[in-house]
């Protein structure tokens, strides 16, 4: 079965355009739990133009405290500063992503071949800091996932961008979820698990784990955030677990 994981980052850009306290991103993660999502995830940059450092306090406590058996992933470029937030937070899973600070959002996956030796020692870093499952952002490109276990990671998560993007041609779609089942395959001969996020939505979502049943977990937000603005948070959820699969 596929995880869901919500990303709270497009709501948190909503409550940044005030200097006010809605909506709640611990309050929307709350819904969300409570409507069966498996987790939440973050993705705090340095501008704090999404999640903000302070918001992560409260969500780690949400989990801990009401929800203990889920997940919290934090998702960042491994600055110091990053790393030594998911030290403070201890997140049971921190996904590691090549973006730069001004990016608009993220856009590809580490190159494993040119920062394999990089990742490999804060890959040991945040196990023993951490305990948390590592994963690394990835391309769908099966060539790199050998270097990318040679990090010691546990996971990939494949950029489902490219995927998404392709919403109003459907041969296109195909062929970038083919680049996505292949580069599964190749990563879990590796001996990797693989999770996908990036630009995901209801529709698109339903090919994606019919197709690569073995997905362990999708991150979505700013899909999930979009449906939620018609559907409300609660019923969102349901409609994405069911698209993953699971019973809601
Ligand atoms: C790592 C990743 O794929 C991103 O999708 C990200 O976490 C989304 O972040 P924003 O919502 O901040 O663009
Ligand atoms: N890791 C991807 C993620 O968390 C959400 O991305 P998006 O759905 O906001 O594009």
């Amino acid at each position: 079965m596929t995880e869901l994981s919500v990303n709270l980052n497009a709501v948190a850009l909503l409550r940044n355009r005030r200097d006010l306290p809605w909506p709640s991103v611990t309050g929307l993660g709350r819904i969300a739990l409570e409507a069966g999502a498996n987790g939440l995830t973050v993705h705090p940059r340095p501008d704090e133009r999404h999640t903000r450092r302070s918001d992560l306090p409260a969500l780690r406590a949400l989990i801990d405290t009401e929800f203990p058996e889920r997940e919290f992933n934090i998702e960042g470029n491994p600055t110091e500063d990053f790393l030594e937030l998911v030290e403070d937070i201890q997140p049971e899973q921190v996904t590691l992503v090549p973006d730069d600070p001004g990016q608009v959002t993220s856009d590809h996956g580490w190159n494993f071949k040119a920062d394999g030796a990089r990742l490999h020692k804060i890959v040991a870093r945040l196990k023993v800091t951490t305990g948390a499952r590592i994963s690394l952002f990835a391309d769908a490109d099966p060539s790199q996932m050998a270097a990318a276990a040679e990090t010691g990671c546990d996971r990939v998560e494949l950029y489902t961008g490219p995927y998404g993007s392709c919403h109003d041609d459907p041969e296109a779609a195909a062929r970038e979820l083919e680049k996505l089942a292949q580069a599964t395959e190749a990563a879990m001969a590796c001996g990797l698990g693989v999770n996908a996020g990036h630009d995901l939505t209801v529709e698109n979502l339903i090919p994606l784990v019919l197709r690569i049943p073995d997905l362990a977990e999708v991150s979505i937000g700013h899909g999930l955030t979009a449906d939620a603005l018609i559907h409300g948070m609660a019923e969102t959820v349901r409609r994405f677990r069911r698209a993953c699969g699971q019973d809601a």
